[in-house]
This record gives C-alpha cells, sequence and structure tokens, in this order.
C-alpha cells in the first residue's frame, strides 16, 4: 500500500514513548483494493456558491482541511484512505458533482465510509447521488444537515442553495420519502419562502436560537434519536457556517449567532452512536477568509471526529 502524498506531511514525535502516530502517518492512497475505513475525497470547486452569489474560495478548502487533519493525532482510528480530489472543469458544476457521486458510490461499494470534504454546498447534491448509486433500494434515507441555512431554493440553475431541492425531487421520481432534518437554521439567514417550503416538504428542523442551552439541545437531540431509530440509514452533512463565526470566521456567509462546536459535536456523535452513517460531508469551509486557520481545524476536528466514531471496519 502506497502511502499518499504531498499534503499528508507534519511533525513526527519519534523519540516521545507510546504511540504519536498523526494521521499524516497514516493516511494511504485509496485505490481498487481498499476496503473498509473512511475514504477521504475532495471537492475542489466552488462554482455553486459562485452561482449563489456567494464569495468563492471553497475551492481550496479540501487541502486547508487535510493540511490541518495530518497533524491530528491518531486515536482510534479505522484505516484513512485518500481518494484525491474532484475538480470543476470551466463552468460545468453538473460533471463535477457527477464525477463526486461516482466516486463516492465507489468508496461505498468498497466497504469505506465516505467522508467528502467540500467545497460549496453543492457537493451535498454530489454525495447524495452517490449514495443513491451505491444503494439505490435503500427506503428511510435521512438526511441530516448542521446549517444556517436550508439550501431549498427553487433556481433553475442549480447551485449551493439548492442541493436539498433537488433531493426532494430525486426522491419522489424515484418513490422515496424525503426525510430531511436541519439543525442550526437562522430566522435571519432563509426567507419566508424558504420556511413555508421548509413546511410543505415536512422538514423538521431547530434554530439556532434553540441549541444554545444545554436542555435545548438535549430537547432536540431525544427528537433526533427517535429519528434515527425509524431511518435505515443517515447521510450527516456539516455546513460549516452553522458555527459561530468567531469560531468558524473561514466561510462564506458567517453567522453571528450558529450553534456551539459542543451542541454540533453531540449532534454527530448520537449519529455515529446509531452506527447507521453511510456518508458524510463537510461544506462552505473558505480559506480566504480564515484566521490563523481556526476554521481549518475546526472542519479537520470535525472530520477526525466523524472517523474516530465510525463503525466500519477495515482490512
Ligand atoms: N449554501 C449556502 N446557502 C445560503 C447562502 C446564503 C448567503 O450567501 O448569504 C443560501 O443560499 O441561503
Ligand atoms: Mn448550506
Ligand atoms: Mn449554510
Amino acid at each position: 500500500m502506497s502511502a499518499a502524498p504531498g499534503v499528508w506531511q507534519g511533525r513526527i514525535d519519534d523519540e516521545e514513548p507510546g504511540t504519536t502516530d498523526r494521521w499524516h502517518q497514516r493516511v494511504r492512497v485509496f485505490d481498487a483494493a481498499s476496503r473498509g475505513g473512511v475514504a477521504l475525497i475532495g471537492f475542489a470547486v466552488d462554482e455553486g456558491v459562485r452561482r449563489n452569489h456567494g464569495r468563492p474560495g471553497a475551492a481550496q478548502a479540501p487541502q486547508a482541511v487535510r493540511k490541518a487533519l495530518a497533524n491530528v493525532p491518531i486515536m482510534g482510528e479505522p484505516p484513512l484512505w485518500d481518494a484525491g480530489d474532484i475538480e470543476c472543469t470551466g463552468d460545468d458544476l453538473e460533471a463535477a458533482q457527477a464525477a463526486l457521486a461516482q466516486r463516492v458510490a465507489q468508496a461505498a461499494g468498497q466497504g469505506c465510509l465516505p467522508l467528502v470534504l467540500g467545497g460549496g454546498h453543492e457537493v451535498a447534491w454530489g454525495t447524495f447521488q452517490g449514495l443513491v448509486q451505491a444503494q439505490p433500494d435503500r427506503q428511510r434515507l435521512l438526511v441530516l444537515n448542521l446549517d444556517a441555512h436550508f439550501d431549498l431554493r427553487m433556481a433553475a440553475h442549480a447551485n449551493s442553495g439548492t442541493p436539498f431541492r433537488q433531493m426532494h425531487e430525486s426522491c419522489a421520481a424515484r418513490g422515496k420519502p424525503f426525510i430531511y432534518r436541519v439543525l442550526g437554521i437562522s430566522r435571519f439567514a432563509n426567507t419566508q419562502a424558504l420556511f413555508d417550503r421548509a413546511d410543505a416538504l415536512d422538514v423538521r428542523y431547530w434554530l439556532d436560537e434553540a441549541l444554545q442551552t444545554e436542555s435545548g439541545v438535549r430537547a432536540a437531540l431525544a427528537e433526533l434519536a427517535r429519528e434515527l431509530q425509524e431511518c435505515d440509514a443517515v447521510y450527516l452533512t456539516v455546513d460549516i457556517d452553522a458555527l459561530p463565526a468567531g469560531v468558524a470566521p473561514g466561510v462564506s456567509a458567517p453567522a453571528p449567532l450558529g450553534v456551539p462546536l459542543w451542541a454540533l459535536e453531540q449532534a454527530i456523535d448520537l449519529v455515529l452512536a446509531s452506527g447507521k452513517l453511510c456518508g458524510a460531508d463537510l461544506a462552505e469551509m473558505n480559506p480566504q477568509f480564515d484566521r490563523d486557520n481556526l476554521t481549518a481545524k475546526v472542519a479537520a476536528r470535525i472530520a477526525a471526529r466523524i472517523a474516530r466514531g465510525s463503525n466500519v471496519q477495515g482490512d
């Protein structure tokens, strides 16, 4: 098995006794023989953000997050694979999303948990299609979005604000239920039309305002636990702009309030404990607006948390 190149470099604590391995010492290049563990896939694309009139820059996020991940200590991670980056040729976002779907389906087909590093939130339409390709007969796929935004826009030209509306249409066309839940919605960053569309589509959501206290988070997670029991599998998509701008300044649309990191992590841990996670992605991290690599570190922490908590066994 060859070592992953380039960006996977960092501190080596050779002179320390005990286990001192970090991610850069464990990540290997994903290939047709890779089995189990977690497959990182970069979606180095922000064409959807551009189309949605946001601040481009998320295309550089996969490398920034890999750099931050490189020095994270290994602490119970399964095998780790790097399946490289998907890029966007010109403005052909749809081709990039189709390429991502193919790679996600391949990783899932080889028994790996696909963990996609976006990219704008248009990454979600690619990840979702890949998970559907991998298991088209699955009935109840819960889509859990940690996000300040619904991303249910109707724009004909698909973008970073439309992926969950696209998923709804896909579910309807295939005769599957659209089970979409969102934690962290801001009443000050979504129009009335988006709230109305969410209601019409039976989208259950929790406002950022309701997730500021331990009791509020406990109540939301109790409901989420029931949802997790009822679904066959869960796709987790983490929009980094769900977090407060002070913790995650490096995004296109920073959140003045946001959901505290501890609360977000409790939601992620609940998903992991269900044993039903079939794929995950991180979206909207934008290194151009980061401060001291803080947002990259937050994204890396979330990615490592998912990897550690995933129940995918490796070879
Ligand atoms: N993926 C981002 N979606 C948000 C962006 C909002 C903004 O740029 O202010 C949305 O479309 O609502
Ligand atoms: Mn989003
Ligand atoms: Mn968002």
